[in-house]
């Protein structure tokens, strides 16, 4: 099946205002399957807004090749165009429309019948908290309302390719749940696909079906994040809790091969830092028994996304990791 979205050595380098070149995008290479949700991330000025800007027909790329379900966006940026829904990171809402109008003209321009628009834009102002203001012109609004309004106007209609540049920044808690309740609609009913950048750890951790990990310009690693977990030291935490810790028992558990490093807490609680967490569970409940004493229980942690973007981008260990699932450049 043709990837929704290809993009093929992509690069872009900028001219500074003291004339030195700046490379902010560095021949990158991935795909998007259909219906996925991908999230891309990394730090400030990785380069990610840049690569979204060039993906959505915004800026020429220096370099490379983009493909949007088969199609270079090049020969037909217009076409690309109606494919794909952008919640860019600056306030590009038209200032001399209301709200409504902002939707309702973007939902016609989009192909939409006047009924159609008028009925979905009062539903999407409704579930953004912003019928009340439908009729005022959006200079006036809030830069969380704002926010809320360039959602509504992305998912006006319904794109097969859904570009969301830091969309939770600067909404409270309710309008990102809200944002996610949609979007999910659309992946789940719409088979969109989602393109998302964040700094919030926890919206890629529970939505993502794949993960890229960008930073200057270069894409470290992709994957699932199963597969992204392969690639740092540590994949897993072991919390172990016994009635009591029997003398040497740490000193045993410390010696195994499958075991990295043990910690004690206090005198019932161990934190064990597993090589191999399968193996090590395996020898810990082994001891447990040998030993005789109560296991009051035990807990396997996976190591949570922000612990592998960390390692990734600050760090270069995950790099020597070979032999995953996970791409790693
Ligand atoms: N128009 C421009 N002219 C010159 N340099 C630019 C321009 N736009 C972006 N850059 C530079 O390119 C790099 C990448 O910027 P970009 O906005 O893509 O980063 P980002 O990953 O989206 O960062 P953030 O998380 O802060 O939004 C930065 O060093 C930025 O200063």
């Amino acid at each position: 099946m043709v990837p929704i979205l290809e993009v093929q050595s992509l690069k872009k380098i900028f001219t500074k205002a003291d004339g030195s070149a700046h490379t902010a995008v560095d021949g990158i290479s991935f795909d998007l399957r259909a219906g996925e949700i991908f999230s891309f991330l990394g730090p400030n000025g990785a380069g990610k807004s840049t690569t979204i800007n060039m993906i959505t027909t915004q800026l020429s790329p220096s370099g490379g090749m983009i493909k949007i379900e088969g199609q270079d966006i090049r020969e037909n940026p217009a076409l690309a165009r109606q494919k794909i829904g952008i919640v860019a990171q600056h306030n590009n809402l038209d200032r001399g429309l209301t709200a409504l109008e902002n939707l309702v003209f973007h939902g016609k321009y989009f192909g939409m019948g006047t009924a159609e628009a008028e009925e979905r834009a009062h539903s999407l102002l409704e579930d953004f908290g912003l019928s009340d203001w439908k009729d005022d012109y959006v200079k006036s609004f809030s830069g969380g309302m704002a926010q809320r309004l360039k959602i509504a106007r992305a998912i006006m209609h319904r794109p097969k390719l859904l570009f969301l540049d830091e969309p939770t920044t600067g909404l409270d808690p309710a309008y990102r749940e809200i944002l996610w309740k949609h979007v999910l609609t659309l992946n789940k009913k719409n088979h969109t696909t989602v393109f998302l950048t964040t700094h919030y750890m926890e919206e890629p951790q529970r939505f993502s079906d794949r993960v890229a990990i960008y930073n200057a310009g270069k894409i470290k690693a992709i994957g699932t994040i199963e597969e992204l977990r392969e690639l740092v030291p540590t994949a897993n935490i072991i919390y172990l809790t016994l009635d009591q810790i029997p003398s040497g028992f740490e000193q045993f558990l410390q010696n195994d091969s499958a075991i990295r490093q043990v910690v004690k807490n206090d005198q019932k609680s161990l934190t064990i830092y597993p090589e191999d967490h399968k193996q090590a569970l395996n020898k810990i409940i082994n001891l447990v028994d040998k030993h005789n004493v109560t296991l009051e229980n035990i807990q396997l942690s996976s190591t949570s996304l922000e612990d592998i973007y960390i390692s990734l981008t600050d760090n270069k260990e995950g790099e020597k990791n070979n032999g995953t699932n996970a791409n790693i450049n």
